[in-house]
């Protein structure tokens, strides 16, 4: 199973580097591998579970954080109140922003990352609306929209695959700089 020890943290390359397209079908070892990086999200939100195996919470993952220059993204946002039924949860291959608002949305408390073992303090401005088309691990193409914190989670995922970190996105003059198209998630 995967635990902290698999994921590589900032200063490794392999966090700069462009993710390979996945060979669609999708093999047995890449439906292997996204299954896994799905388990991790789902234990490291686990009390007993992320305690037991000292996992950090996250509600997305993506192979090159384990060091693994694939396309895949796992992102498994649960229902802050329901808990056996998701907002989003899915292992995207190949994923494509398809469409992107012009409004912008940032978490108020800024993002943290797995790979990040520091705070960044500063808002990262993403689209509030998104639509991605991905293959899934049943080699079905999705087309989905998301919006508001999904679509941040899904943008910063989608970022790493191509050796971008959230901290890139923060302005440097001011890290809480807010221009008017960019929304405060509550
Ligand atoms: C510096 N301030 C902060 O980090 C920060 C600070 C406060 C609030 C937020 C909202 C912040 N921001 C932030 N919080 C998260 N979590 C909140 C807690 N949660 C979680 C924790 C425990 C059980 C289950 C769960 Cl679900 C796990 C996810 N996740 C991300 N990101 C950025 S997009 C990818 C995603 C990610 O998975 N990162 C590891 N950002
Ligand atoms: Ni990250």
């Amino acid at each position: 199973m995967i635990t902290m020890e698999d994921i590589i943290r900032e200063g490794h390359p392999a966090l700069r580097q462009r993710a390979k397209k996945v060979e669609i079908p999708i093999s047995q070892d890449v439906k292997d591998l996204g299954q896994e990086m799905m388990t991790f999200l789902v234990n490291s939100q686990d009390p007993e579970l992320s305690e037991k195996y000292d996992l950090r919470a996250g509600v997305g993952l993506a192979a090159p954080q384990i060091d693994q220059g694939l396309r895949i993204a796992a992102v498994h946002i649960p229902d802050e109140y329901e808990d056996d039924s998701p907002i989003f949860s899915d292992v995207l291959i190949n994923p494509i922003i398809k469409r992107q608002s012009v409004k912008k949305a940032a978490l108020p408390t800024g993002e943290g990352c797995l790979s990040v073992d520091r705070e960044v303090p500063g808002y990262v401005a993403r689209s509030k609306r998104i639509t991605i088309e991905y293959t899934d691990l049943n080699n079905q193409v999705q087309k989905v929209k998301l919006n508001d914190y999904s679509a941040v989670v899904v943008q910063h995922e989608i970022d790493h695959l191509n050796g971008i970190m959230f901290y890139d996105h923060i302005n440097e003059e001011d890290p809480f700089y807010l221009d008017s198209d960019t929304e405060l998630l509550e």
